[in-house]
């Protein structure tokens, strides 16, 4: 196991925080004025995706100093035991291994001793021969037709990497294959989809690494009990139901068949198992052969997080600028901006890989931690969010570090609308930086004739200050293997920092609590006794529940 080490402790944290207080009121625009070479400085390639991370308030020496903090903090020796199926998610005894999912290079990978690459082969295999049967038609319902629906029900992990790559990748959708995802309890969500497709030519994929999610048993049984409404012999359902799950006891019991069952293991986190079997619905949606190549992204870029030099390494990049932010300018969030339609599910599908994986105040020896560790991640695509609330990110109070991404090549290329979108997209990573200084606002009101009274009143509401840092991330065309690669870089990005924040990133105690109570509330819910076990907010609100509810 690698050290675990309090990063406020290390010599690189304290130099960093020397070198803050030098650097921090300096200007990015004045960097850029000084160094016309800020740009090959600070951007790098990886195969067809290029980081330009010049537009961040850093120097070389600032660069230096994070790589020796990643250093001192045992980052080579972390991602060496990450790849040697170390148990590094120690609170539940588990190996991380989701890059053995993509390890196209098919060398073993050891988990107590045994190569799992065998069995990763063996359901890869599964889901290939399983996805062309669904596509080809071979696979029929009940009645004999071919299917043409898949509903994947799962939450979490088990939902959100699947809908943000069916998402990101729809123009690889097959023509005959149309896809839903039910993840809410909500009835509302199943019930709108029910409404939407045949019993005969749909396929349920009950998603859930522990089949026991109150939410997907809770929306698998539903779909189970419309199914047979309509096929009404429980024979039929193994022509309509699979799972994708770690528990194959908890299958059988739901009356699954388990030939019907596409394994994978406790060792694949639910948020970094979208390349496990929970990519069943990706394969049936896009084609094995695009899921492949999603794979072959993500494994090459889990062989460059590995061998580059940190300082050429897109995780680590990317990682040491957001603690830059996070801990010694005390940005509060991170926002992920794609330019492109397709990728707007990307900032929710990081949301649970970035918060569920370090938010958290306990680091690895059980201490509270005297240091801010995950920051809140959100976004909305370009031009969307421009319209909605880049104000805050060019006037408001906060420091908002972004990254923006962007294919050069449209999948619809149509008129002008790429260069359009990309124009926006320069254009605010540039304004972000530069900004606009009174002189400037006073100098374009003068030229548009505006009176000295009015420039007087409204100049200082039109400054920019500028200074506020953003990523650029450019990338030739958003293809399976460049998507994949995109999604192992950001998962790598969370493993560097939570290394760094010393924290446990694979467990997730903290959604335990809410589900524990949600049971002992749930039969509250029904009983006609009045509830008086809680404080007097959550009795209140069970009592006006059940008094509107009595009253309709
Ligand atoms: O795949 P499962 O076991 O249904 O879990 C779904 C999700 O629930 C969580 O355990 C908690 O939200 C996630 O980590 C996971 O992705």
């Amino acid at each position: 196991m690698f050290p675990s080490i309090n990063p406020t402790t290390t010599q690189a944290w304290e130099k960093l925080t020397q070198h803050y207080a030098q650097i921090k009121d300096s200007h990015l625009k004045e960097a850029f004025a000084q160094d016309p070479q800020r740009f090959e400085k600070f951007s790098v390639t990886f195969e067809n995706i290029l980081l330009d991370y010049s537009k961040n308030r850093i120097t070389p020496e600032t660069q230096q100093l994070l790589i020796s903090l990643a250093e001192e903090c045992g980052l080579k020796e972390a991602i060496e035991a990450m790849f040697a199926g170390e148990i590094i998610n120690f609170t539940e005894g588990r190996s991380v291994l989701h890059v053995a999912l993509r390890n196209q290079s098919n060398t073993p990978v050891l988990v107590d001793g045994k190569d799992v690459m065998p069995e990763v082969n063996r359901v890869l295999a599964q889901v290939e021969t399983f996805s062309n049967a669904v596509i080809n038609g071979d696979w029929k319902g009940y009645t004999g037709k071919s299917i043409d629906t898949i509903v994947n029900i799962g939450i979490g992990g088990s939902d959100l990497g699947p809908v943000m790559v069916t998402e990101a990748l729809k123009s690889y959708q097959k023509p005959n294959i149309t896809t839903y995802f039910v993840s809410n309890v909500d009835a509302t969500h199943i019930a709108e989809t029910l409404k939407k497709i045949n019993p005969e030519t749909t396929l349920f994929m009950i998603a859930s690494k522990t089949f026991t999610t109150q939410e997907t048993m809770t929306n698998a049984l539903s779909a189970r009990s419309w199914f047979l409404e309509n096929a009404k012999d429980e024979e039929h359902i193994k022509k309509h139901f699979v799972a994708l799950s770690t528990n194959a006891k908890a299958v059988a019991e739901f009356g699954i068949d388990t030939q019907n069952m596409f394994e994978f293991w406790d060792w694949v986190g639910g948020r970094y198992s979208l390349w496990s079997a929970i990519g069943l619905s990706i394969a049936c949606t896009v084609g094995y052969e695009n899921f492949r190549e999603l794979l072959a992204g993500a494994h090459a870029m889990d062989t460059h997080f590995r061998e580059a030099p940190f300082e050429q390494n897109l995780p680590v990049i990317l990682a040491l600028l957001g603690i830059w932010y996070n801990n010694f300018f005390d940005a509060q969030s991170h926002a992920l901006l794609p330019y492109d339609q397709y990728m707007h599910r990307f900032a929710a599908y990081f949301q649970q890989g970035d918060m569920e994986s370090n938010g958290k105040y306990v680091d690895r020896n059980g201490q509270k931690v005297n240091y801010q560790t995950g920051p809140i991640i959100w976004g909305e695509p370009g031009t969307n969010g421009q319209h909605a609330f880049y104000q805050l990110i060019h006037q408001g109070t906060k420091l908002i570090p972004c990254d923006f991404l962007a294919p050069a090549i449209s999948h619809n290329p149509l008129g002008d609308h790429h260069p359009k979108l990309m124009a926006n997209f320069f254009a605010q990573t540039e304004a972000l930086m530069n900004g606009k200084t009174e002189a400037e606002v006073v100098a374009e009101m003068q030229k548009a004739g505006t009176s000295e009274e009015e420039i007087n009143t409204l100049k200082a509401f039109k400054v920019f200050e500028g200074n506020r840092p953003t990523n650029s991330i450019l990338f030739k065309q958003l293809d399976p293997r460049t998507l994949g690669s995109l999604l192992a870089m950001y998962e790598h990005k969370i493993f560097v920092q939570g290394v760094i924040w010393n924290v446990y990133s694979f467990d997730q105690w903290g959604v335990e609590l809410g589900k524990q109570l949600a049971k002992q509330i749930l039969p509250e819910l029904t009983s006609s006794e009045e509830v008086t076990s809680h404080d007097s907010s959550t009795n209140g609100l069970i009592k006006q529940f059940k008094a509107f509810r009595q009253e309709a």
